[in-house]
């Protein structure tokens, strides 16, 4: 199975380069949305976080106040490796899950989305890797207008990531997401070809079918072995 590592920085448009993928039938793995089921009302992950971070992240509901939580961890480097240390088994465990779900589906390729790929050293389990690359000042913009953030607050989201320029010397491929949709479109054909092409051994080995043929062959050899031996 081929395991194709997303990321970039914060708004660079890791979604809307997910969606592409999904709208071409490749299976998306998606590690902000499994961070999300990690803080459920009543979840390990959000009792370990509420004993941390104290009953006033909740709401009346008792869900987790996401952007006043958000204000606690962008705002405090310690807070936010707190909230990092605590939930990082979970999201890990959350995402070897679905990799394993669509390995049994049958999945020869399939893209996971990890806004913190690099930082948290999850880069060694992809091959390729794309980034989702923009300017500073897009990022910005496109954030700002996307969550109603003031520049400061975006700032600190910003600021809270390896910064995107490094990220794009370790890709494999760049997306360059400073243009229009259509520009954006064009740049994804080309990667689609590029992840869609033949697995190599190594990546057919990992995948279910390989799996299966590697059993089938050592099976098959058990009984040759024990027919010829009388
Ligand atoms: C702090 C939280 C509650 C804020 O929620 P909110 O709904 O405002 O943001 P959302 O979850 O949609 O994340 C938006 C983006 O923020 C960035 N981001 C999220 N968490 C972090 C973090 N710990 N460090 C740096 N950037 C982060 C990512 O680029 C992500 O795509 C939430 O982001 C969270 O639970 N973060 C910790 C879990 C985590 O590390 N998630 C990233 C998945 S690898
Ligand atoms: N090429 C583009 N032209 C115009 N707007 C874009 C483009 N690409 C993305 N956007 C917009 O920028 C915003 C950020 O994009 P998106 O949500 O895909 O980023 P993301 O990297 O997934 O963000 P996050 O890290 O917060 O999950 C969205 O409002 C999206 O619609």
């Amino acid at each position: 199975m081929r395991i194709v590592g997303l990321t970039g920085g914060i708004a660079s448009g890791k979604s809307t380069v997910s969606n592409l993928f999904k709208a071409s039938g490749i299976p998306v793995v998606d590690a902000d949305v499994i961070a999300r089921n990690v803080l459920k009302k009543g979840s390990g992950g959000w009792k370990r976080v509420v004993a941390a971070f104290g009953e006033e992240i909740l709401l009346p509901s008792r869900e987790v106040d996401r952007p006043k939580l958000a204000h606690m961890v962008f705002s405090s480097d310690s807070n936010r490796q707190l909230l990092n240390k605590l939930m990082a088994p979970y999201i890990s465990t959350g995402i070897f899950l679905e990799i394993l779900k669509q390995w049994g589906k049958g999945a020869k390729v399939i893209v996971v989305d990890i806004p913190l790929l690099f930082e948290a050293k999850m880069d060694k389990w992809t091959k390729p890797i794309v980034v989702v690359w923009v300017s500073r000042e897009t990022q910005l913009k496109r954030l700002m207008e996307r969550d109603g953030l003031s520049r400061e607050d975006a700032g600190s989201r910003v600021m809270a990531q390896m910064s995107l320029d490094l990220k794009r010397c370790k890709a494999d491929v760049v997306i360059e997401n400073n243009g229009d949709l259509d520009h954006l479109d064009q740049q994804f054909s080309m990667v689609l070809s590029e992840i869609r092409r033949p697995l190599t051994w190594t990546e057919f080995w990992r995948s279910r079918q390989g799996a299966f043929s590697v059993l089938g062959l050592v099976t098959s050899g058990l009984f040759f072995c024990k027919r010829f031996s009388y």
